[in-house]
Formats: structure tokens, C-alpha cells, sequence
């Protein structure tokens, strides 16, 4: 790694002072990090809603700062790179949501870059997360080569789906409850409650951030500006209560088939989902639905007479997940079956290694550290970071040599162990 001389690091609080106006260092820092995924400028007022949404999130932002700059470039008050983090909390299959420290908004200008910048931010960053106790990390990455290094492995993935629609589309049976069209501004109020139960009854959900509302309620698109293309429609259960929403915009006459992409689709159980798609395949002149956000175990096709009208264009890595404290993150998970095994983690980060006893008993986990124990299996730390939720098969990761199986039946004996509650699924992107 070069020599950090010529840099100064610094983290602080995204703010915004009484009177409204973002702290400018965080415009600058906002400025930087805009410009390091290639975004167009934002203009002072879409700076100012931006940053705002930054505090709202309690996001601390790092920012590596240039001690000089030649004559033209970039002034030394615009970070050279950028990273923050902030607190949320992760569905982990138990009772109650676990804490979970997000990293995001990572950038190293392309004049900087590999010199061990991110490197050092991280390494910094995830000792701070362990010093405020967080027994997990989580991110969501540009790119798959960049953060198993870090310890961070692939836990969710979600499928961008086309459903063709119209005629076509009859569902096997009827949904119960029904639809209706709303505002879309009225998700701001509507959506955080439909979204609360949604998080409770998936593992692998984080919580939502500040972004999400003013997004789906057409408030805001990704360059921050209002987007009145945005059109809502709610579900309704039996009893006439609210339980899941989509907010949706039409592609134009120039793209056919005439398509309607999904913006956020929330459902607070099944027959809400089953419910909003009945909704979504029956809009007139529509003949394609597009989602970037659909799970991986989908019960759409199986809802429908002809299961192939759900095409998967893509399948994206969605959360990983880094354990920074094995004891903790395993205790606090939910579990199907009791069991035990032992498992030999390696971490060049230090902060999951060791040798581990779990043991799961009237579905309740506990672990210590045995170093002594003979390992059932062993796993890097990016591995463990796969197999937390049990959205990844330990046989798959056996199968690709990250994960060694030192007992006879013992990967069988993890899949077991660690099979989620309930599928793995989350549909907040951070
Ligand atoms: C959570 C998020 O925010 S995801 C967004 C990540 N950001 C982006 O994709 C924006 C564009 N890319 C960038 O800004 C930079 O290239 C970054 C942030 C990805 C990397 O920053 P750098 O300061 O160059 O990384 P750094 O020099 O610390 O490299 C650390 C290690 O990661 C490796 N690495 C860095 N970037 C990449 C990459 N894109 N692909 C593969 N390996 C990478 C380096 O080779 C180095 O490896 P080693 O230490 O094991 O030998």
C-alpha cells in the first residue's frame, strides 16, 4: 500500500444547518461522490434535498482530502475519495430485526486509485463498527471482484423479471381482496407502514432510508428531480385495510411491447403480492411488466396458468453481509432445526477469525469460541458472510471449493442448521 502522507482522512456527520442550508462539506463531499459514479452535477437545490437526505439517515461520511493540488484541479476541499456508513437493521430470520452497519457511497477518484485508499477507509470503518459493537456489516456492490477481500460475501440476490401481460396473463386462482388507483404522493404517508410488515417477514430485508418514499411517491427520481411520470395503486385485504402497494411508470409509446416498469413494489404478505400482480397484468394497452426487484423464490409463476409468461433477464447480487462478531451474529439469528457443528473461520481482517462451537437448541443459537474442537467445516470469512442467512446452499459453496468439508455428513448437517425461516429476500438497495 503507497504511503497516506499526502492525505488527511476525516469523517463527519452529513448535516444541514437550522436555516436549511447543507454544510459544505458535505456539498463538496456530495459533489465528489456524485462524480465518482459518473452522475451528471446536481443542481443547489437537488444538493441541498440530497444532503438533507444524508442527515436524515444519520449517514457519516469519510472523506480523503488531497493536502495539495496543482495549479486548475480539483480544490483541496473536494475529497479525493469518498465512503460513509449508517445504521440500519437486518431481518435475520429471529424475532426481531439485528442492527447492521451499512457501508455505501464508496468512491476513489480515478487519478487516486489504487493506492490503497478504499483499503484504508475499510479498515477503519469496520474496526469503528466493531468498536460500536455491530456484529454485522452490509453493503450493496458495484462490482462482484471488490469487497470479499473485505470479508463481505454475496448473502441475497434478486431477479430482474419481464411479465408479459394483457390477454394473456389469468392467474390459477383469485386473489383475495382488491386494487385501486391512488396519488403516488400519498406513498410518503402509506408506504413506510406497508413496508415495516414487509420487513418483518422477510430475512435478508434491511430497513428503508429517506430516498425510498420521495422515490416511489414520484417526488424525487435518482437525479433528485420530481418525476410526475410516477403513477400508484394500492391493495386493500378483505377487511378493507391497506397492505401493499406498486408505484409504476409507463415507457412510451416508442417501446413496445408497451411496457410499464415497476418503480417499488411492496407487499405485506402473500395474497397483497398475488393481489398487486392481478392489478398489474390486467392494465389495458400494457403488454409487458418490467421488475428489477422480483425474489428469487417468485410464487408469481406458480400463481399463473402459464408460468413462462415470468422471464428472468438477470440475476443480481443483492446484500452482502460481512460478520464482524461471529458469537453475537449467530445468537441472534432465527433458526428451523437444533443441531450442532463446529466451525473454523479465516479472516485476514482478524474480526470473525477463530474456531467456533454452534449449537441451536428449541430453535435458539448460541456460540462459543473452542479452539481446542476439532472443525466440523471450514470457511473464510466472505463465505460465513454467504451462509448467514441461509440464502446460499453450503453444498454450492463445497461444490466451489470455499468451504471445506473436515467431518464426514458435516456440509448436510450446516444446511440443515442454517436454513432460513423463511426465503431469503430484500428490496432495499443502499
Ligand atoms: C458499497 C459501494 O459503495 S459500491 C461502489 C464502489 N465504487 C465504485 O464502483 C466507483 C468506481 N470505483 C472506484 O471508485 C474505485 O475503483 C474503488 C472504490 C472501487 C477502489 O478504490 P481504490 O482506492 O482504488 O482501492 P484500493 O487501492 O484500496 O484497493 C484495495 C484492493 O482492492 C482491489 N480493487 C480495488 N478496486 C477493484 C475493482 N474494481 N475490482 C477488483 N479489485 C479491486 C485492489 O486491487 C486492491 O487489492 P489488494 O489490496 O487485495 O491487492
Amino acid at each position: 500500500m503507497a504511503s497516506h502522507d499526502e492525505y488527511d482522512f476525516r469523517t463527519f456527520p452529513a448535516a444541514v444547518a437550522e436555516d436549511g442550508t447543507p454544510d459544505p462539506a458535505s456539498v463538496a463531499w456530495l459533489q465528489a461522490e456524485t462524480r465518482g459514479f459518473h452522475d451528471p452535477r446536481k443542481s443547489d437545490t437537488v444538493l441541498a434535498r440530497s444532503v438533507q437526505r444524508l442527515a436524515d439517515d444519520g449517514r457519516r461520511l469519510t472523506g480523503v482530502y488531497a493536502r495539495t493540488a496543482p495549479a486548475s484541479a480539483l480544490g483541496v476541499d473536494v475529497p479525493v475519495a469518498t465512503f460513509a456508513w449508517f445504521p440500519s437493521t437486518l431481518n435475520t430470520g429471529a424475532a426481531e430485526p439485528v442492527d447492521v452497519h451499512l457501508v455505501s457511497n464508496v468512491t476513489v477518484r480515478p487519478t487516486h486509485r489504487r493506492r490503497g485508499l478504499l483499503r484504508s477507509m475499510m479498515t477503519a470503518d469496520l474496526q469503528q463498527a466493531v468498536d460500536d459493537g455491530y456484529a454485522l456489516a452490509g453493503l450493496t456492490a458495484s462490482e462482484a471482484t471488490i469487497y470479499r477481500r473485505f470479508g463481505f460475501g454475496e448473502a441475497s440476490w434478486v431477479r430482474h423479471v419481464t411479465v408479459t401481460t394483457g390477454s394473456w396473463f389469468r392467474m390459477l386462482g383469485e386473489p383475495r381482496g382488491r386494487c385501486e388507483l391512488i396519488e403516488a404522493s400519498a406513498l410518503r404517508t402509506i408506504g413506510p407502514e406497508i413496508f415495516e410488515r414487509f420487513h418483518a417477514a422477510h430475512p435478508g430485508s434491511i430497513d428503508r432510508h429517506a430516498k425510498y418514499w420521495d422515490r416511489a411517491a414520484g417526488l424525487s427520481d435518482d437525479k433528485g428531480e420530481p418525476d410526475d411520470a410516477v403513477h400508484a395503486a394500492v391493495h386493500y385485504d378483505e377487511s378493507g385495510a391497506i397492505d401493499g402497494y406498486v408505484a409504476y411508470k409507463f415507457q412510451g409509446w416508442e417501446k413496445e411491447p408497451y411496457t410499464l416498469g415497476i418503480v417499488d413494489l411492496v407487499a405485506a404478505d402473500d395474497e397483497a403480492y398475488l393481489g398487486l400482480w392481478e392489478f398489474l397484468g390486467a392494465v389495458d394497452l400494457i403488454e409487458r411488466v418490467e421488475w428489477e426487484f422480483a425474489p428469487l423464490d417468485d410464487p408469481l409463476p406458480f400463481a399463473l396458468t402459464d408460468s413462462r409468461l415470468v422471464r428472468t433477464t438477470f440475476v443480481e447480487d443483492y446484500l452482502w453481509l460481512r460478520v464482524l462478531d461471529v458469537e453475537r451474529a449467530f445468537a441472534a439469528r432465527g433458526y428451523l432445526a437444533d443441531g450442532e457443528l463446529v466451525i473454523d473461520v479465516t479472516d485476514l481482517m482478524g474480526f470473525a477469525a477463530g474456531v467456533f462451537r454452534l449449537r441451536v437448541a428449541d430453535g435458539v443459537g448460541s456460540v462459543q469460541r473452542d479452539p481446542g474442537a476439532a472443525a466440523d467445516v471450514s470457511v473464510d470469512a466472505a463465505a460465513l458472510g454467504s451462509l448467514y442467512l441461509g440464502g446460499v446452499d453450503p453444498r454450492v459453496l463445497a461444490a466451489a471449493g470455499r468451504l471445506e468439508e473436515r467431518s464426514a455428513g458435516a456440509v448436510q448437517r450446516l444446511r440443515a442448521l442454517l436454513a432460513p425461516v423463511a426465503p431469503v429476500y430484500g428490496i432495499t438497495h443502499f
